[in-house]
C-alpha cells in the first residue's frame, strides 16, 4: 500500500509491481504529485524559454534577434501543456498499464499494516497490506506566522508556478531555490521582482559563488535583491489592492503579489501517525533502506522523510526501498546493506546532485568546501573561471561561470563539485558519476573531454589540481 502518488510514491508502485507484488496507491489530489503540477515541471517549463533567451543573447550575431519580450501567453500555454492542464489522465493510464490499483481519496494509517481511505464522496474503506505500507505524502509550503499574512493572501510555490498573468510587481520572501528560480522566471516574464533575503545571499546551501553569480545576473535583469532584511508584517490593501511588506526598522516595500518561498513542512499532520506511535506533523525518520525504525512493515520515501527534498532523490529512495520490500516479501532478509549496496540509499548523503535553473544555472553534487571541512575531511578546493574554457567562450560570450571541485586529499577522490554557468546543469552528471564512483583523480586524468566542449572544465580543474 502506497500513500501519496508523487514521483516517490509512483516509483515505489513501479518497483513493487515489477517484483510481482500486488500494489495499491492512495492519492488525494493528482497522481504525479507536487512535482508534476506545482513544482519541478511547471517551473522548468516557465524557465526554459527564459534561459534559452538569455543564452541566445550571449551569442554574437544572434543577440539582436532575441532582444524583444517573451511571448508570455505562449510560455504559459507551454507550461499548461507540461502539467497536462492539471489533469492526471496520463498517469492513470500508466497505473492501469502496470496493473496497480488506485484509490482516490485521503489516506490515513489505521494501525499496523492498515490504511483507511476516505473517498471524495465520503466513503470509507480500510485496506490491509500483506507486506508493507509506504508513506510518500510529500510536503506543503510553510508560510511564517507574520502579522497580517492571512489577509495578504500570499502566493506559495503553487501560485508562483501556475499563475496565468504576470503581476506588475512581485515581492519574494526567501533566498533559496524556489525564490531564485521564481525570481528568474517572473522577472523575465515582465514582472518587476524584489527578493527579500534574511541571510547574506541567494542559494545558501551551495558554494557562495553560486548565489553571488545568480544575484548579479538577476540585478542585471532589473530585479532588486535585498539581503540581511527581516520581514515583520504584511498588509494587503483591500481585496485586490497592493501588498506592503514591513521590514525590521519600519521600512516598507510594496508589490502587487507576495510569494512566500520560505521552505516546506511534511504532509503528516492527518495521516494517522498516532495510530502507530509516531507524532503527527513530524518528518518521518527512516534508516538507510527507508524503513521506519521499530516498524518492520512501514517505510517512508521522498520529501516526507526529510533526507533530500528533490524528485530524483525520492525516486532513488523508492528504487532502494522497493528492492528491500520485494526481498522481504520473498522471505529473504535484504542482504546488500553495505555502503553503495542495492538496499542502502547511500547517495542521499554521499553524492546528492541538484541543478538550479536560474540564469546562470547552478549545479552541485556531494559536499561543498564548507560541508567537507565541517565533516572533518582533509580537503583542497580547486576553482576555475568557466568562461576561460574555449568551449564555454564559444557557447556564450561572455560566459558568466565558475567551477569548483572539492578533493579528498587522503583518498584523492572528489567529494563534491559545483558548476555555475549557462547550461551548467548538463555538466552535473559527469561529476555525480565521479563522486558516486569514487573515481580516483589518477583515473579521471584519462577521462578526456572532447574539444571544444564546456566539459573541458574537467581538464582545467585537474590540471590546476596537479599543478
Ligand atoms: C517550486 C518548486 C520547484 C521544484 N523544482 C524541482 C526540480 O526542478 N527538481 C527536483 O528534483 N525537485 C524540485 N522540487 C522539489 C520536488 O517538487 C519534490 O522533491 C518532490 O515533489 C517530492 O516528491 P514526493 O513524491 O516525495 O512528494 P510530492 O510530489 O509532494 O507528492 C506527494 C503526493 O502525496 C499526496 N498526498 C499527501 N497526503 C496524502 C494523503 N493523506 N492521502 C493520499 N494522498 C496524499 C499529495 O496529493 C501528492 O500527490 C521543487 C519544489 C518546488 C516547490
Ligand atoms: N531545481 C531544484 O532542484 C529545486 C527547485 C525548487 C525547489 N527545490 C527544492 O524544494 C525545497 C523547497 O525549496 P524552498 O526554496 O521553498 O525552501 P528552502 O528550505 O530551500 O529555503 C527556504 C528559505 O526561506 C528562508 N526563510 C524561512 N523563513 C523565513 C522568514 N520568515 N523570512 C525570511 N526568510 C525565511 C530560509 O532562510 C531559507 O533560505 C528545497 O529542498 C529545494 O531544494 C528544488
Amino acid at each position: 500500500m502506497v500513500l501519496g502518488g508523487g514521483p516517490a510514491g509512483e516509483n515505489i508502485v513501479d518497483r513493487t509491481r515489477a517484483a510481482g507484488l500486488t500494489t495499491a496507491l492512495v492519492e488525494s489530489e493528482l497522481v504525479g504529485g507536487e512535482c508534476s503540477y506545482w513544482a519541478c515541471i511547471p517551473s522548468k517549463a516557465l524557465l526554459r524559454p527564459v534561459l534559452a533567451r538569455a543564452d541566445a543573447r550571449r551569442v554574437p550575431g544572434l543577440a539582436g534577434a532575441v532582444g524583444g519580450a517573451l511571448d508570455a501567453e505562449a510560455v504559459f500555454a507551454h507550461r499548461d501543456y507540461w502539467t497536462g492542464n492539471w489533469k492526471d489522465d496520463g498517469q492513470i493510464d500508466w497505473l492501469d498499464s502496470i496493473g496497480a490499483h488506485l484509490y482516490r481519496g485521503h489516506g490515513r494509517l489505521y494501525g499496523t499494516r492498515k490504511v483507511a481511505v476516505t473517498s471524495p464522496e465520503g466513503d470509507h474503506h480500510v485496506l490491509t497490506a500483506r507486506h508493507a505500507v509506504v508513506i510518500a505524502t510529500g510536503t506543503r509550503a510553510v508560510i511564517p506566522e507574520l502579522p497580517g499574512i492571512a489577509g495578504a493572501r500570499p502566493w506559495t510555490s503553487r501560485e508562483a508556478t501556475s499563475a496565468r498573468q504576470a503581476p506588475e510587481r512581485l515581492l519574494i520572501v526567501g533566498g533559496s531555490v524556489v525564490a531564485a528560480e521564481m525570481a528568474t522566471a517572473w522577472q523575465a516574464l515582465g514582472t518587476r521582482v524584489t527578493v527579500l533575503v534574511r541571510g547574506s545571499g541567494l542559494l545558501p546551501r551551495m558554494e557562495p559563488f553560486a548565489g553571488e553569480l545568480v544575484a548579479e545576473a538577476l540585478r542585471e535583469a532589473g530585479a532588486e535583491i535585498r539581503t540581511d532584511v527581516a520581514v515583520e508584517a504584511v498588509v494587503r490593501d483591500g481585496a485586490t489592492g497592493p501588498v506592503t511588506v514591513v521590514l525590521e526598522g519600519g521600512e516598507t516595500v510594496e508589490g502587487d503579489e507576495l510569494l512566500m518561498a520560505t521552505g516546506r513542512a511534511p504532509r503528516t499532520d492527518d495521516i494517522g501517525l498516532d495510530t502507530v506511535g509516531l507524532t503527527p506533523g513530524d518528518w518521518i525518520g527512516v534508516d538507510d533502506s527507508c524503513r521506519v525504525p521499530g516498524h518492520d512493515w512501514l517505510y517512508a520515501v521522498g520529501d516526507v522523510n526529510h533526507r533530500a527534498l528533490l524528485t530524483h532523490q525520492g525516486k532513488y529512495q523508492a528504487r532502494i526501498a522497493g528492492a528491500v520490500i520485494a526481498a522481504r516479501a520473498a522471505g529473504e532478509e535484504p542482504a546488500d546493506t553495505g555502503r553503495w549496496g542495492a538496499h542502502t540509499a547511500t547517495a542521499d548523503t554521499a553524492a546528492l546532485p541538484q541543478a538550479v535553473f536560474t540564469d546562470p544555472e547552478a549545479a552541485a553534487v556531494g559536499l561543498s568546501l564548507a560541508e567537507a571541512q565541517k565533516a572533518g575531511h582533509r580537503v583542497r578546493a580547486v576553482d576555475y573561471d568557466l568562461g576561460k574554457v574555449s568551449g564555454a567562450g564559444l557557447y556564450a560570450d561572455p560566459y558568466p561561470g565558475r567551477a569548483r571541485m572539492v578533493v579528498d586529499l587522503d583518498r584523492e577522490v572528489l567529494l563534491g563539485a559545483t558548476f555555475v554557468g549557462p547550461g551548467a546543469a548538463e555538466l552535473l552528471h559527469a561529476a555525480t558519476i565521479a563522486v558516486a564512483g569514487e573515481v580516483p583523480i589518477s583515473r579521471l586524468w584519462h577521462a578526456v573531454p572532447a574539444f571544444p566542449t564546456v566539459s573541458e572544465i574537467w581538464l582545467r580543474l585537474l590540471e590546476a589540481y596537479r599543478g
